[in-house]
């Protein structure tokens, strides 16, 4: 596992470690303030918990507020988060948003993956928390294939990943010597993409400062040994008859993974409650947050959408399915601009379908997705990012539906926290997709590119977007030929 010390107090004030002796006094005093204030509160929450009364309601109080103080901390998450996998990253995460929140407080009871240690966490470095040991099953380097019983009850064949660790073919000497050459290369690249401060909520950023005991990685640096840790899978094989034609129908398929650290899929999730507060307040355009009204629990999802405002089915207006010409939505955030800049510059999607739209789908215990074929008023390919926790994708050319939340269908793809599954060809077009009630919250982000013809009224496209350059792979790695 790459071991990461952020440098937190560097990046809070967007500088460079050698640049943090010019901040402002100005800006040192509000700090001292700041500190302060926070140092007090902290004071007054340590008491408040050490003083052990009975009283539940300011025994919770005080839980609530040093939770909150936690995540506001500066530097305390990257602290909490290094060294762990993305999966107990996000359940460190969701643990203290529920304390702060004090909405949620079963989550503590529990729910700890096979390979907990005593504090709960994982120790294999590649597993998935969600409760479900059903779901809990990939391993980073192994490949196998067995019957799976889905989340759903219905058996169905069960696809793990085979992994593509390229350290496996190259000596760690030849990974080195590549890193410096491909650094070279990229450099520019890699470079104009930090032009976006690092580390800061604000930002937009998906990177993280990295710093080995020596010396500071450049942005470059880093990128190449990110890129040697990504790994795909494109080997999804499901023989259905179609039409009176046998066909792989889940051709086109690909599972990225590696592509978002723990701390990047960190910022996402925080992203997506913070616009899911906004949405609550209506602080957003009307069809940007929706929400299904309480009686539609364990049917439906919050769905939040930028770029453009999409009907999965017909709409209580009476609108159909598809992009809606007259309805505007939010524009796409920063951080998932660079998100999107993320995925054409890693090679998961083409320069050619660069996403201009992208819905997120927040699912809490028992809602799902039922079976469908995403809209031809999106070009193919698109993707899903999947957080928070691991759930199982079907697919088949006949999905059956059989009670709320229950699907039925030939292929079941666990989605591993962090991963990205990539649609196209048969596995967009001639499959469908459902995802069965899920056994704990999920978050996923499905990015798309508009048919040209399609886009909303005012749509203006986004040039950024647009100047993507793939980055110089290290090695030929099979099945990840450039796009
Ligand atoms: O949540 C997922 O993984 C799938 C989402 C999906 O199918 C969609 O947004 O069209
Ligand atoms: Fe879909």
């Amino acid at each position: 596992m790459e071991t990461t010390t952020t440098t937190a107090s560097f990046k809070r004030h967007n500088l460079a470690p050698q640049e943090v002796v010019v901040v402002v006094e100005e800006e040192q005093e509000e700090q001292e303030d700041e500190v302060e204030e926070e140092e007090e509160e902290t004071a007054d929450a340590e008491v408040a918990v050490m003083e052990h009364n009975n009283n539940d309601e300011e025994e919770e109080e005080a839980v609530q507020k040093a939770a909150a103080l936690l995540l506001r901390a500066s530097g305390v998450s990257e602290f909490l988060f290094t060294e762990l996998c993305s999966s107990c990253a996000s359940l460190v995460q969701l643990r203290l948003r529920d304390l702060a929140s004090g909405t949620n407080l079963q989550f503590l009871k529990g729910k700890n993956c096979e390979h907990s240690d005593e504090n709960g966490l994982c120790t294999t470095g590649n597993s998935v928390v969600n409760g479900n040991k059903e779901l809990h099953s990939l391993n980073n380097n192994t490949a196998a294939s067995k019957t799976h019983v889905g989340v759903n009850g219905a058996h169905v064949q069960r696809i793990t990943l085979e992994n593509y660790n390229p350290t496996d073919k190259h000596g760690k000497s030849a990974v080195a010597n590549r890193i410096s050459e491909l650094t070279a290369r990229n450099a520019a690249q890699a470079v104009s993409e930090s032009d976006v401060p690092q580390g800061s909520e604000d930002s937009g950023s998906v990177e993280e400062g990295v710093t080995t005991p020596s010396r500071q990685l450049s942005v470059a640096e880093r990128e190449q040994r990110r890129l040697l840790g990504l790994k795909v899978r494109k080997d999804f094989m499901c023989m259905e008859r179609v039409d009176g034609k046998l066909l792989n129908v889940v051709e086109g398929l690909e599972l990225h993974m590696g592509v978002f650290s723990a701390a990047e899929q960190t910022r996402l999730v925080n992203m997506v409650y913070d616009f899911q507060t906004k949405g609550r307040q209506q602080q957003l355009r009307e069809r940007t947050y929706s929400e299904p009204r309480k009686w539609m629990r364990g049917k439906g999802r919050i769905t939040i959408q930028f770029g453009c405002c999409y009907n999965y089915a017909t709409d209580k207006y009476g609108n159909p399915p598809g992009i809606l010409h007259e309805e505007a939505v939010d524009p796409l955030p920063q951080l998932l601009r660079n998100t999107i800049k993320r995925l054409v510059r890693w090679h998961v999607l083409p320069t050619t379908c660069v996403p201009d739209s992208c819905i997120i789908n927040i699912y809490d215990e028992g809602d799902c997705i039922p079976p469908h074929i995403d809209h031809h008023d999106f070009v193919r390919p698109f993707c899903t990012l999947s957080l928070l926790s691991e759930c199982c994708i079907l697919f088949g050319g006949n999905l059956k539906i059989i009670g709320p939340g229950l699907f039925d269908g030939h292929v079941s793809i666990p989605l591993p926290v962090g991963s990205v599954l990539v649609l196209k060809g048969n596995g967009a077009d001639v499959a469908k997709h459902a995802v069965p009630a899920v056994p704990t919250r999920r978050i996923s982000i499905t990015f798309r590119k508009m048919d040209p013809l399609k886009v909303p009224l005012g749509f203006v496209e986004d040039k950024e977007l647009q100047g993507v350059c793939p980055a110089v792979l290290p090695s030929p790695q099979p099945g990840k030929e450039n796009c």
